[in-house]
Formats: structure tokens, sequence, C-alpha cells
């Protein structure tokens, strides 16, 4: 099994902050892992650590059980059996799209007949068959995208790197990228690390999340795992879809926090209590006369529902779902359902 495992991973690229600090995870043969957060936290170097473009400054990098990077030493990236997607496709633009798809083949002195055979099951398993004897000039962003997943499956890689390969395509054809990438991880069986900034995409595609702020690892756990309970502000903010508020700690309470005990929370705001941070979503939050007064400072039709902002007395915003119409500026009284602690 080829366990890919970071190491208490470091890396300084001057005096500034450690670009990576000390981060540790794990990954096991034929899992898929976003690696989530914000730009500049770090995601991209762990990456090209993995890949063997940048070697680490502390740590180690193992697959299957062998050290192939540390501070000393790091095995080259050819010899990984890993490949790399990026953003940019980086294709030959001289090449059709079968040359583009065969040439890791040809590199390695694959003989002609199978690289052909390896070739046509690549083109197949991205449904571009129709298109091998195209260039690159000549497709669209989606298929260019698919050609370089293509070259990928080629090789048979036991780690695939993808740095945000979706960030330069239209919502539309992400959506149906995001399938792509689905049936290209089903079917090679490669383990995916997936780097992007866009938490919905994150979710979509893994099997595990991981985030990441200022260098460091925040918290690592399957999408529904993570979406459920979420360490932390920054987690809670990055994979939260809702509100946070800062509510008086009330000692003893669980961190999933239903109405009363929230509503206790709201009775002693002004008794001066350490806070903590509450993460409420919109569909936890009902409008109904017994709940607290606010105002709607924005209200979204979205079809099926209104997506309300709403302003607390205590001037603190939370976000809201109604079937009813609701305008702009109107008074409303709000129950919150379910919180949890972060
Ligand atoms: N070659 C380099 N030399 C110096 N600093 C670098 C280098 N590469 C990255 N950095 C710095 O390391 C930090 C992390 O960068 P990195 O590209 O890994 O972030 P990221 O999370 O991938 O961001 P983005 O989503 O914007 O691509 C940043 O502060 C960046 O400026």
């Amino acid at each position: 099994m080829a366990t890919l495992t970071l190491n208490r991973l470091c890396k300084r690229f001057g005096t500034g902050a450690p670009a990576v600090h000390d981060l540790s995870l794990t990954v096991e043969q034929g899992r898929f892992l976003a690696l989530l957060g914000p730009s500049g936290c770090g995601k991209t170097t762990v990456l090209r650590m993995i890949a063997g473009f940048e070697q680490p400054s502390d740590g180690s990098i193992e697959l299957a059980e062998r050290t192939i990077a540390n501070a000393a030493a790091m095995l080259p990236p050819e010899k990984r059996n890993m490949a790399m997607v990026f953003q940019s496709y980086a294709l030959w633009p001289h090449m059709t799209v079968a040359e583009n798809i065969g040439y890791p083949l040809k590199v390695r002195g694959v003989a002609r007949e199978r690289a052909r055979k390896k070739v046509r099951e690549a083109l197949d398993a991205v449904r571009l068959e129709a298109f091998a004897e195209r260039r690159p000039a000549e497709l669209s962003g989606g298929q260019r995208q698919r050609v370089a997943l293509a070259r990928c499956l080629v090789t048979e890689p036991d780690v695939v790197l993808l740095d945000e390969p979706l960030a330069n395509l239209d919502r539309h054809l992400r959506q149906e990228m995001e399938e792509a990438f689905r049936e290209f991880h089903a079917r090679s069986g490669a383990t995916m690390i997936y780097v992007t900034h866009d938490q919905a995409e994150a979710m979509a595609l893994a099997t595990d999340v991981a985030v990441m702020a200022e260098g460091r690892l925040l918290q690592m756990a399957p999408p529904e795992e993570i979406y459920a309970r979420p360490e932390g502000r920054i987690v809670g903010a990055l994979v939260g879809r809702g509100a946070i508020l800062s509510l008086p700690h009330l000692p003893g309470t669980d961190r999933l926090l239903d109405w009363p005990v929230l509503q206790a929370a709201f009775r002693q705001c002004g008794e001066g209590l350490p806070r903590a941070d509450i993460l409420v979503r919109p569909q936890d939050v009902t409008l109904d006369r017994e709940g607290l007064q606010a105002v709607v400072t924005s209200a979204l039709f979205e079809g099926e529902r209104y997506a309300l902002r709403l302003l607390l007395g205590d001037g603190q915003t939370l976000r809201a779902f109604s079937r009813q119409p609701v305008r702009e500026g109107e008074a409303v009284a709000v129950v919150i359902r379910a919180g949890w602690r972060l």
C-alpha cells in the first residue's frame, strides 16, 4: 500500500514566516485529499514538496514507508511515480491530443503498440475519443483539462497532484469537471491530492479535507465530519457557510447548542463573561415571533427561497432562509435552532 505520510514538514523560503510549518498528515492509498485554505496559506508549497519541486527545510515525506524527501536528500520528481495536473494544463501546442497523452509513454520508451492501446484507454476514460487528432488550441478549457488528466492516467501514477485545476473554468464547466475528476479517481485508484481555496469544490470531490492557514494544518477529516464538527474560527469560517456569533461561554454546555442554551447566552451578553465563537448556519435560523429581534439588511430571492442577512440588536449579523417574501429593512424575530461552539 502506497501510503503517503508528511512528517512534521516545514518549508522556509527566506527570513519571513515559514510557508509551511510542522505539518503532519497521512493519506492512505486511493484516498482523495483536498488541501483547502486561503490564498498564501502554503497549499501549493505542500504540493510542490510532495511532487519533488521543492525540498523540505525540515521534516520528511514518506511514500510506501520509504523516505522520498527530507532536508538532507530528495528523490527527483521523475522517480516518484507521481503526476501533477496544473491550472494551466501545460499541454504541448504543436502535438495532437493523442500525442500529448502518449508523450510520457514515449519518454519512458514504452513499445508503440502498447502505448497506442494505453492512449486509447485514457482517451476513453476522459471521453475524448473523438478529439484524438485535434490540437490543444482547438479544444475548450474543460477538454484541455481532460487531456491533462488523460496524460496523467497513462503513466499509472501512485499519486496524482492537482493544483487548482478548475480555477480557469466557468461555473458550469467546473461542475462537469468535478464529475470527470470523481470518475477519474474511481477508475485510476490513484491517491489524489487536490489544492483548492473553494470549500464547495473540496467538499464535493474529496474523501478527506485538510484545512490549512498560515502554513499550518488546522483540521483534517472527511467532508461530512468537518462540516458537522469544525474546529476553531478559521475552519468554521471556511467550511461553515454560516455566521459566527460571539456569545458568553456558559460552562458545562455541550458544543452543539440548542435554542434554550443560546437564548440563555444572549440574555447574559452584558455580564462580561468570557466569550465563545458559535457557528450558526442559515438553515438553523427560523423566523419565529418568540425569538430575538432583528432587522433584515438584505434579502436575496434565490428561486425556492429568500436568503436573508439579519442584524441583531447587539450589532452581530446572522444569515437565514425564508420561504415567505421578506423585505429589506423589515423587523423580524428569529429563533436559532442550533449552533456549534467552535
Ligand atoms: N519560491 C518562493 N520563494 C519565496 N516565497 C515563496 C515561494 N513560494 C511561495 N512562497 C511564499 O510562501 C507562502 C505560501 O505560498 P503558497 O503558494 O504555498 O500558498 P497557497 O496557499 O498555494 O496560495 P494560493 O492559493 O494563492 O496559490 C506565501 O507567503 C508565498 O509568498
